[in-house]
């Protein structure tokens, strides 16, 4: 069942060297249950997309056009107060480095009941009672609820942040590059974390990240973004196996996956466009090894590959020869 319909989202910053074109025409779906990936090098507009979802775009930030629909209702035609509501209850975020606002002299447990209280009407001893609960949850040692952030490693404390994320049983979480800051196999621990959490509580999950190599064991499926919009998208086999956009293409070969062939990293030349005044054509076209005259002076549509798989370029899946 849709939980979550984004239908061609507009955001644009206006600041004073002109219109910064962060999110254009961005369209997807998820369902409950579900995790979507959103990838892509920084500044593509994966965290302008998150902000926009939750409503918390800084006053130059802007939702131009376009539809966000949770469950039945359009987050865009809200009021402030109304979205305010409905933040933490129904969808939370769980920011990169987020473990590093943690109150460095409460304790972890006092700072997850703050986080309850604040949100829901019950009496402090419930909300230390609820800590526990989102305690168990993320898999912490329950004895370690009275402990502060210095006695905790980095994993624990994004443990930690997950609980407030959850305090208040969103439907939707949202994480904004919520491993980048761990090493590796901690990285994977908290990426099976959240993957049994939507399981288990069948809350829809959107993953942001640069590297698209982390993805494969968590998501369901996965939308690539480059300059503001949405080149590729379809299931994680898709993306990994049967991609069809020469972006997704350098992405996977700019991050090879731990556990997949040796492989040396090779780094995307160039660095994505200024957003107020991106490529003509295919945005991708100054930085693509297959760019044809075409692709400078049209932009490609989304063309279907497959049940739910579909990619924006005129020769897809042209570094196949
Ligand atoms: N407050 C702002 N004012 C002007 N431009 C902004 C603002 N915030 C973001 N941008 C621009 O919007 C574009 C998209 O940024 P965004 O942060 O959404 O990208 P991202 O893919 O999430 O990258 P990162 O991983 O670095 O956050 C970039 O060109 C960025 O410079």
């Amino acid at each position: 069942m849709e939980l979550l319909r984004v239908e061609n989202l507009k955001t644009y910053f206006h600041i004073s060297q002109g219109i910064v074109k962060a999110v254009d025409d961005v369209s997807f779906t998820l369902a409950y249950g579900q995790c979507l990936g959103l990838v892509g090098e920084s500044g593509c507009g994966k965290t302008t997309t998150a902000l926009s979802i939750n409503r918390l775009l800084p006053p130059e930030g802007k939702i131009q056009s376009g539809n966000i629909y949770l469950e039945a209702v359009n987050l865009t035609a809200l009021s402030d107060d109304e979205i305010r509501k409905r933040r933490w209850k129904e969808i939370s975020m769980i920011f990169q480095g987020a473990m590093n606002a943690l109150n460095p002299v409460m304790k972890i447990g006092e700072q997850i009941a703050e986080a309850v209280v604040l949100h829901q009407q019950v009496s402090h001893q419930q909300a230390w009672g609820r800590a526990k609960e989102l305690f168990e949850l993320v898999e912490l040692e329950p004895d370690r609820i009275s402990g502060y952030p210095h006695e905790f490693s980095g994993g624990m404390k994004q443990r930690a942040m997950i609980a407030m994320a959850l305090a208040c049983d969103p439907k939707l979480v949202i994480g904004d590059e919520p491993t980048t800051a761990l090493d590796v196999m901690v990285q994977a621990q908290i990426l099976n974390l959240l993957d049994k959490l939507r399981q288990n509580l069948n809350m829809g999950l959107i993953l942001i990240t640069h590297d698209l190599s982390i993805l494969g064991e968590t998501c369901d499926r996965i939308a690539v973004m480059y300059a503001g919009k949405i080149v590729e998208m379809g299931s994680t086999e898709d993306i990994y196996h049967e991609h069809m956009h020469p972006y997704t293409y350098r992405l996977l070969r700019a991050f090879p996956h731990i556990r997949g062939p040796k492989q040396m990293p090779e780094p995307i030349m160039g660095t994505p466009p200024d957003l107020i005044r991106p490529p003509s054509g295919c945005r991708f076209h100054p930085r693509c090894d297959y760019a044809k005259e075409i692709c400078r002076e049209e932009e490609p549509g989304m063309t279907a590959a497959g049940d739910g798989h579909a990619y924006a370029c005129h020769f897809g899946g042209a570094f196949n020869g």
